[in-house]
């Protein structure tokens, strides 16, 4: 719509002749006026509803439009604000300018000059709304910690946006080192809670005997060794966010204990007769298929329910394309200012390696293959042979992951799980260690696999499995979710099965 066509404008003049005058003026420009005498009334209307354009007297009966103006500019900056002035308060007029007014009219004024100003003024407010929405469709570079341009990075920034005031709780799955912190950090710091505590609790890291004393607290003597009060993460991140990492981690009887402290808010300290309640959102992360967890009975279902909310998912690093360079670049500025070296960028084919290589480790590891060349070399272009071996054979010896297996839902955590459980069952490979995992190593077919077996007929089970699973999905057209449905399997479990694969491959391979 042309707001210039039709525009709503909120009169502040005391005179009420010169009122209806301005009035008829502005009407005859396709203006809908609503007339105020007194700085009173002006808030009291600018409570109710926002007009385009405000047409401002400085000199007001009860207050000075100055005041106005500053209230308008802290808590409607979207109005655009005309002052009227008298001719000896020109100097306030431009003051006004200075604190955020567009332009100003010295009294008396004809009908031309009022419609000249006022066109200009909406014209430019076109423009800066046009501005916005153009900025607003733009990929965002960045976002509250984040560095990244991808689309799915764009889709993680503007969910964080739309939840970021909801007292939802929100669920955050991805591969370790893919950001699920920042996530968090990202959600509290841009949401209604920011000036409130973001308390983290590593739910990993903590000894299960002394957990829920410091998710509750505990009162002096509860335990040997607590010598006085002390107060939990909940009460800390009371009015703020409570972000629970590695909540599948959990022990199941504190689990069911958390549970009713998400329904009611209210918990008791370790210790305490008494019970407590808190107003906290809560935001959780793993990096493991919480789904599968519930299913083997490690996570509560009913938890689960309360926690999942609004899930976001974190892309791996190796499906987020040019984030990989962009990532890359902005560490190597940041790290050569705090390590005093001058380099300006990477080589062509150092660029290629770091983009082709699988990244198992995330921003993480990029974090920290950046700041390794960093440290051990000097110049003025990252070159291919800067970086650490580890990249370049992976480079050598493994075809770029292509599009279709990249955008794998795959946490890395489950995988070297995973990687263990199969590993207990199959003789061929008990030695592999879950760092393997990590580690892409040269391809080993499967078939090699089954070669190297002392009797041709066995094959280890999973290799059955495999061929199972990639039978029934060719049979669905590449169809993984139809295939999935059809082996009465989730989808999810099809991902991570082939991550696992494609990791035992690599891991059986000969280094
Ligand atoms: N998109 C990103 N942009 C910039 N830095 C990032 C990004 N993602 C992660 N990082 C950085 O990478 C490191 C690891 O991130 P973070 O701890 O949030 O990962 P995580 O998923 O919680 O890992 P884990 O599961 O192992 O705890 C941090 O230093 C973080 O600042």
């Amino acid at each position: 719509m042309d707001i210039t066509s039709s525009f709503t404008t909120l009169l502040v003049e005391d005179s009420m002749s010169l009122g209806a005058l301005y009035t008829e003026y502005l009407r005859a420009d396709g203006a809908r006026v609503t007339h105020v005498n007194h700085g009173e009334d002006a808030l009291n209307e600018l409570k109710q509803w926002q007009p385009d354009l405000l047409v401002l007297d400085i000199q007001l009966p009860d207050m000075s439009g100055m005041d106005i103006l500053a209230a308008v500019q802290k808590d409607y900056p979207d109005i655009t604000v005309i002052m009227i002035t008298a001719h000896g308060t020109i100097d306030i007029a431009v003051d006004a300018m200075r604190s955020g007014a567009f332009d100003f009219l010295v009294k008396p004024f004809d009908a031309k000059r009022l419609s000249i100003t006022v066109r200009n003024a909406l014209k430019q407010r076109q423009l800066v709304n046009l501005v916005a929405k153009y900025e607003s469709s733009l990929p965002k570079p960045r976002f509250m910690g984040f560095v990244g341009e991808s689309l799915a990075m764009q889709t993680v920034y503007k969910t964080i946006d739309c939840v970021a005031n909801s007292k939802a709780s929100a669920f955050i799955v991805g591969e370790s080192g893919t950001g699920k912190e920042v996530c968090a950090n990202a959600i509290h710091h841009a949401g209604n809670r920011c000036d409130g505590p973001f308390v983290a609790l590593n739910c990993a890291s903590i000894p299960k005997d002394l957990i829920e004393s410091e998710i509750f607290g505990h009162t002096k003597g509860a335990f040997t060794g607590a010598v006085a009060n002390r107060d939990g993460a909940a009460t800390r991140a009371h009015n703020g966010t409570l972000f629970l990492d590695e909540i599948c981690e959990m022990d199941l009887e504190l689990q069911s204990k958390l549970l009713r402290f998400i329904q009611t808010g209210v918990f008791q300290r370790v210790g305490a007769t008494k019970e407590e309640k808190v107003d906290v959102r809560f935001v959780s992360a793993t990096n493991r298929i919480p789904w599968d967890e519930v299913k083997a009975g490690r996570f509560r279902e009913d938890l689960f329910y309360r926690l999942h909310v609004i899930p976001i998912e974190l892309p791996p690093l190796r499906v987020r394309g040019k984030d990989i360079l962009l990532l890359a670049s902005s560490l190597l500025k940041e790290y050569n200012k705090e390590e005093g070296k001058k380099f300006k960028g990477f080589s062509s084919d150092a660029k290629r390696c770091l983009t082709n290589y699988a990244w198992p480790g995330n921003v993480r590891q990029l974090q920290n293959v950046i700041r390794q060349v960093v440290v051990l070399n000097e110049g003025d272009l990252v070159e291919l042979d800067m970086l650490p071996l580890q990249l370049t054979t992976a480079e050598i010896s493994q075809p770029k992951v292509e599009p279709s297996t990249k955008n794998k839902p795959t946490h890395s955590t489950a995988v070297a799980n995973n990687l263990n459980e199969i590993a207990e069952s199959s003789p061929l490979i008990s030695n592999i260690e879950p760092s393997n995992a990590y580690s892409p190593k040269p391809q080993h077919s499967a078939d090699s696999v089954v070669a190297t077996t002392s009797n041709d007929e066995i094959e280890p089970l999973w290799l059955t499995e495999k061929r199972t699973i990639e039978s029934a999905i060719a049979r669905c057209d590449g169809n993984v979710p139809k295939a999935a449905a059809l082996l009465d399997i989730s989808a999810s479990t099809i991902y991570r099965k082939r991550q696992t694969w494609e990791e035992l491959e690599n891991s059986l391979a000969p280094s």
